[in-house]
């Protein structure tokens, strides 16, 4: 078993915490992304997984081994985890086959542990005998993660592999990368500043913000209940209206909406939660209560500008239509919810 236990975690860097009680369990053969802004402490947590910084205080144990915290810190080399830096860094003098090989003890480089890691990342052997700058970027990730996969270690750990990488070129890489970390069963952490890339990774996604993780859990969970208005707008394009709670209902400018989560606390005055996918317009609707203020269209995209009821609340919408004319500024539409909201102390 190599499940990966981070317990109460805490780093100072230049005499700041850079990491603060960070507890994360990662199951054997399973994917965690972790994400936050630049400068929250992604790369320093995973500098302490592998092993080149030791935590000030806190544990870290993979299987029934203590790696750090411990009465003695379990050596980087020794730690069986691999890690893949954002531009690779593979050796530039050496050939696809060499870099891959690098890592591997002697009786392994004689086994067929780079055929083998380099057919997991999709390599053929014709790009085998290249230098890496005969490679493309995203070639180059490839052989970064066959390299690090080739010894078998029991974690692999991604510093914003695939940031480098253009938008189309990323996504067929992180696909490759994601089958290959699949096929070997190994634990895997992921850090991005992406949080459409960290939702798609895998089982778990951790929220790092300020050295602390603030949420984890599975990625459509923790998109459907952020624990935190703030979260909520990390994640993805969120809509914050003002609401009243009466019965147990939600009353916004948009109508009535079901309660999904309730994160007020002890806050009397709310304000809830919509995803724009879940408005629907009616541009024909006898009982409007939202008029557009303004539309562009960008191809067969609409970027709509609403004023909802008698509020000062104005909602930017991205819609896609067949029947652009459909918007004009100055007319009234209907504008509702599917679904239910989650609601926040204001
Ligand atoms: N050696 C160091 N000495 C002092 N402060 C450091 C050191 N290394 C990192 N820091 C600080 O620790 C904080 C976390 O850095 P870290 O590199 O872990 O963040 P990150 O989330 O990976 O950021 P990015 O996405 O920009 O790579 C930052 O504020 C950084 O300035």
């Amino acid at each position: 078993m190599s499940t990966l236990v981070l317990t109460d975690i805490t780093k100072y860097l230049g005499g700041r915490p850079v990491l603060r009680s960070v507890t994360l369990t990662v199951p054997s053969g399973s994917r965690t992304s972790v994400v936050g802004a630049s400068g929250s402490g992604k790369s320093t947590l995973l500098r302490l997984i592998a092993g080149f910084d030791i935590p000030d205080a806190g544990q870290i144990s993979l299987g029934d081994t203590l790696l750090a915290g411990g009465a003695s810190t379990v050596p980087a080399h020794r730690r069986g985890v691999g890690y893949v830096a954002q531009d690779g860094a593979l050796f530039p003098h050496l050939t696809v086959e060499q870099n891959i090989r690098f890592g591997l003890s002697r009786s392994a480089r004689r086994s067929t542990r780079v055929a083998e890691a380099a057919a997991l990342v999709a390599i053929g052997s014709n790009l085998l005998g290249r230098y890496p700058h005969e490679l493309s970027g995203g070639q180059q990730q490839r052989v970064a993660l066959a390299r690090a996969l080739a010894p078998s270690p029991q974690v692999v750990l991604l510093d914003e592999p695939f940031s480098a990488l253009d938008t189309g070129l990323r996504a067929s890489t992180r696909r490759a990368v994601i089958e290959a970390l699949e096929q070997s069963g190994v634990t895997t952490i992921l850090v991005t500043h992406d949080q459409e890339e960290a939702l798609s990774f895998g089982d778990q996604v951790a929220i790092i913000d300020g050295g602390r993780i603030s949420q984890a859990g599975p990625p459509a969970e923790v998109f459907d209940n952020p624990h935190t208005a703030d979260i909520a707008e990390f994640l993805g394009d969120a809509i914050l209206v003002p609401c009243v709670v009466r019965d147990d209902v939600a009353h916004t400018a948009f109508g009535s909406h079901v309660i999904k989560h309730d994160h007020r606390g002890s806050g009397d005055v709310s304000k809830a939660l919509v995803r724009p996918a879940q408005l629907m317009i009616d541009t024909e609707s006898p009982t409007p209560n939202a008029v557009i203020i303004d539309v562009q269209t960008i191809g067969a995209k609409q970027d709509v500008l609403l004023k909802i009821g008698s509020t000062r609340e104005m909602i930017r919408l991205p819609v896609v239509t067949a029947a652009p004319q459909s918007y004009r500024t100055g007319h009234t539409v209907q504008v509702s919810v599917v679904g239910g909201v989650v609601i926040y102390a204001s």
